[in-house]
């Protein structure tokens, strides 16, 4: 995963909504291809929960000739959130003000925070124009707030999500949650990095993993088949793995961090309607649904490409659920590069 990315310090003072300030924080991302000189060519990929800067690891499928990410033509760039585990700023680095990691001290982040966070290394790398700025579910999320928040985007497209977070995914996000603080290692966040609340972190995980998918597809892999000689279902074998493979990898207190970072997107808050907020955006979006997403089902993403001005809504069709953003690559292609194509044409 450390393969190419590059970790730097924002020059400036990122400082978030709340105003909690951090000084020349660490910026974690990674880029394909060259900028070419007018620094105007770029793509840009959001990622989602538990993503990070190696976007060619999580969506293989639209890197390379003939597909949305091509580096011989395009500059792309996919930068780490602030609050993950995954190089840029989050609950474990380290506090100037008292030497220690921040952990629970670590301040709360929304996604016009990690979009303002993003904004910054853009200016430093003295980016002019994003060509197409794009992600799925929480990197939707940070790809439609660019699309307000930044006039140098030309065209977005934004995968399985809304305009804001729904209570039925807030529901699911604080279930979640509560498996961690209820692992008496949590212990109100003070762990050490090593030893943290692996079991309750992984149960959290474990839930997500069934709202991302459907009963159709765990029908299909497992059935009410039994694990090996065990007298366990398969599927609890499965979530399991999937609950340990993230509790490996992640951290808990990013997980509460940036699952509260989700629940925080409403696109209307402190601006007014979603009519007027949504209907200012010029750039042309693709908004795309999953037909079998439980988690963001695709009227919420109808009701999007409704509201924004210029906006086409398109729908992969698939039976993964919500995590068919991470699979579906030919049909993610199909969708996104004749858009591209349309507005290279629009723009040259
Ligand atoms: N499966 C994705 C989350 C889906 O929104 C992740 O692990 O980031």
């Amino acid at each position: 995963m450390n393969e190419g990315i590059t970790i730097e310090k924002l020059k400036k003072p990122f400082i978030t909504e709340a105003g909690f300030r951090f000084n020349e924080p660490d910026v974690a991302y990674k880029t394909w291809g060259s900028l070419n000189k007018e620094k105007n060519n770029v793509i840009l990929i959001c990622h989602a929960l538990t993503g990070h800067a190696a976007a060619d690891e999580w969506f293989p499928g639209i890197f390379g000739s003939g597909r949305v990410c091509d580096p011989a033509k395009n500059f792309i760039l996919c930068i780490n959130v602030p609050g993950s585990p995954y190089g840029s700023v989050g609950p474990w680095s380290e506090n100037p003000d008292s030497g220690r990691p921040y952990k629970s001290s670590f301040p709360e982040i929304t996604v016009r925070d990690m979009v303002r966070f993003q904004q910054q290394l853009l200016d430093q790398l003295g980016i002019t124009g994003i060509e197409l700025v794009l992600g799925g579910s929480l990197g939707g999320m940070q790809a439609l707030e660019f699309s307000i928040m930044d006039d140098r985007i030309e065209s977005a497209a934004l995968i399985a999500m809304g305009k804001s977070h729904s209570p039925w995914a807030i529901g699911i996000s604080h279930a979640q949650r509560q498996a961690i603080f209820t692992d008496p290692k949590w212990n109100n966040g003070n762990y050490d990095k090593n030893d943290g609340p692996a079991k309750g972190l992984a149960a959290a995980r474990m839930m997500a993993m069934i709202t991302y998918r459907t009963p159709s597809d765990y029908e299909k892999k497992f059935s009410r088949g039994l694990q090996g000689d065990s007298d366990q279902f398969q599927v609890e074998s499965y979530l399991n793995y999937q609950g340990k493979k993230l509790a490996d990898r992640f951290d808990a207190h990013s997980y509460i961090t940036l699952t509260e970072a989700m629940d925080s997107h409403d696109v209307s808050r402190d601006r007014g309607s979603f009519q007027e907020v949504l209907g200012q955006i010029q750039s042309p979006v693709k908004v795309i649904g999953i037909e079998s997403d439980h988690l963001y089902p695709t009227h919420e993403q109808k009701e999007l490409a409704k509201l924004l001005k210029n906006a086409e809504y398109k729908e992969i069709k698939s039976s993964y659920g919500h995590d068919a953003f991470l699979i579906e690559f030919e049909q993610i292609n199909d969708i996104i590069k004749p858009f591209i194509k349309e507005k290279q044409t629009l723009s040259y």
